[in-house]
């Protein structure tokens, strides 16, 4: 049978109205009954336009939010569930790469700094000595594709790409086994787009992650996954293979957005993936 990473279980989610100088703002319903589970070893999107409910989706499984009824389970467990123990190790097996490499990374940092902080934060559940942080954090720059010798170096010395696959290796230093991309190339330029996309594929097929892609662009989640989950306005309106939702969307909405959808600018995948 097919083990499940990620189970979100009629999750809704209501952010109170707030009250400002013109009074008392409406409630908002962010997400509505969503239900939706993300096979192991498989990549799962998500996609939806502005203010569709993505990254409180996305905040709901990292536990930095709490939703108002349903439950998420990460490997049967149940977040709404765990002691504090058990949710920092539960943090080290769930991951984020963010959309913008230039904002997420601290201009102060050393390369070094950033890819083992994690391994700091984590000391507790993975016990690194210093020796095997810092072999880590070679092979961890070797994962995405650059030398040992930029670990002295500072973010603002990489190209966007560069910084982006830094991102990746600090998100991979915990060896997380799922791994939220939250539109890890739409800062990129188109070129470096499709290495950064390939590139999570090879890791893919190395290190067996099972990937949750936010996106609005469908033509890069076409690419990448191997199921989709569209939202709108709170709520999962189509779900199912990617080749079947492309080719034969039942919903309104999909065929809306697959018509609107750009030609996939990325090239074949290669590898196992193909
Ligand atoms: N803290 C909050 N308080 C009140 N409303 C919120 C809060 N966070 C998000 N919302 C509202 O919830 C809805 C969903 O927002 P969310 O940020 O999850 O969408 P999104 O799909 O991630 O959008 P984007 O792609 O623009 O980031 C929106 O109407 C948004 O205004």
């Amino acid at each position: 049978m097919t083990e499940i990473m990620l189970e979100i279980d009629n999750v809704s989610k209501i952010y109170p109205g707030r009250r400002g100088i013109f009074g008392t703002s409406q409630e908002v319903h962010a997400l509505k009954n969503v239900s939706l589970s993300v096979r192991k070893g498989e990549s799962f999107g998500l996609v939806g336009e502005s203010g569709s409910g993505k990254t409180t989706l996305t905040r709901s499984i990292l536990h930095l939010e709490t939703p108002t009824s349903g439950s998420i389970r990460v490997q049967g467990q149940d977040l709404g569930k765990l002691s504090d123990a058990e949710l920092r190790r539960l943090r080290a097996r769930v991951q984020i790469v963010f959309q913008d490499p230039y904002a997420s990374l601290n201009p102060r940092m050393s390369v070094y700094d950033i890819v083992t902080e994690p391994l700091v934060i984590h000391h507790e559940t993975l016990g690194l000595t210093n020796r095997q942080r810092s072999d880590r954090a070679a092979e961890l720059l070797s994962l995405v594709g650059m030398g040992p010798q930029h670990l002295h170096r500072y973010p603002h010395e990489f190209s966007g790409g560069q910084r982006q696959r830094i991102c990746i290796a600090r998100a991979l230093a915990s060896g997380p086994e799922l791994l939220l991309l939250d539109e890890p190339t739409s800062a990129l330029d188109v070129s470096v787009q499709a290495q950064v996309l390939n590139l999570l594929c090879e890791l893919q097929d190395r290190l067996g992650l099972t990937y949750f892609f936010i996106s609005h662009d469908l033509a890069v989640v076409r690419y990448l996954c191997d199921r989709v989950a569209l939202i709108n306005r709170g709520e999962i309106v189509e779900q199912g293979d990617c080749a079947q939702i492309f080719d034969a969307p039942k919903s309104e909405y999909a065929r809306m957005l697959i018509g609107a959808m750009p030609e996939v600018k990325v090239p074949a995948r290669t590898g196992s993936n193909t």
